[in-house]
């Protein structure tokens, strides 16, 4: 094995950035003089679901944003599957499918209108399509609202639609900002599995989330950000071990609570 050392250096992070299905590299974005988000460095790997932790406005959407092209990091870069998606933003979308918050649908279209768009923006073929939307409709319990319009759907409707469309194309990456919010538990446990199984292969997961719990359960490993810095990262039982805490909880607070962010 050769060292990291001189021209093996490059090559190195080289080969790193284009195995990481999910690549953060000093990711930062200030609003004026406010830092949102500092320096954040975190790769996920192919296989790997990987849980964003941290406290209300500790920075998570706005990495997520940042990385899937919607919000412009003030410096660092976004890779998916090592294609940066501020300087190859189609491609790069291609590649992954995401998830908001508060997701924004038109809702003069129905859902079924929605995701046979989204199959010609992504060129699916029209019958792999018609499959792939039927499959997803019945999965997420849409198939009977799926000729009516988007603005007659509930909360947790336009959640599954999302999560739906995030799914249409089969990314590698799978980027979800706080998917449960809204659910109801059959759709609850579609996602707890989605987190479980979707990461095969050269597939992978990213998720925020405020369900330590459950992240215990299904992440590989957990990012701790806090104030808009990366205050922990590892897989749960190490970080456990490591601050002496009982679960994820324990841990969240007590770093949150008396730890100051490095640097
Ligand atoms: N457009 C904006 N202008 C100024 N500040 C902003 C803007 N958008 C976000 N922020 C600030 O950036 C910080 C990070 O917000 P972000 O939404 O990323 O937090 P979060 O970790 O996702 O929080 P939550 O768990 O509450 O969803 C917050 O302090 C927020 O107020």
């Amino acid at each position: 094995m050769p060292s990291c050392a001189g021209p093996w250096k490059n090559f190195a992070s080289l080969a790193s950035a284009v195995e990481s299905v999910i690549r953060l590299e000093d990711l930062s974005k200030r609003y004026g003089r406010f830092v949102a988000l500092e320096g954040l460095n975190l790769e996920v790997r192919p296989g790997e679901t990987l849980a964003l932790l941290g406290p209300n406005g500790a920075g998570k959407s706005t990495a997520l944003k940042a990385l899937v092209g919607l919000l412009r990091p003030s410096r660092g870069r976004a890779l998916v599957d090592g294609v940066d998606v501020w300087k190859e933003p189609v491609r790069a979308k291609a590649l992954f499918g995401y998830v908001p918050d508060r997701p924004y649908l038109y809702g003069k279209l129905s859902g079924l209108e929605l995701l046979r768009f989204a199959a010609g923006v992504y060129r699916l073929p029209r019958r792999e399509a018609e499959a792939r939307i039927e499959a997803l409709l019945l999965e997420f319990r849409l198939e009977r609202f799926a000729s009516s319009l988007i603005e007659t759907y509930s909360h947790g409707m336009r959640q599954k639609l999302s999560l739906a469309l995030a799914l249409l194309h089969n990314p590698r990456a799978l980027i979800l900002d706080e998917p449960m919010v809204g659910l109801d538990p059959h759709a609850t446990r579609l996602v707890r599995e989605l987190l479980r199984s979707y990461p095969q292969g050269d597939r992978a997961v990213l998720y925020a989330t405020h369900q330590l719990h459950l992240a215990e359960q299904v992440a590989h490993r957990v990012a701790l950000v806090h104030k808009g810095r990366l205050l922990a990262l590892g897989p749960p039982k190490a970080l456990l071990h490591q601050h002496q805490s009982a679960d994820l909880e324990e841990f969240f607070l007590r770093l949150t609570e008396d730890a100051a962010p490095a640097g």
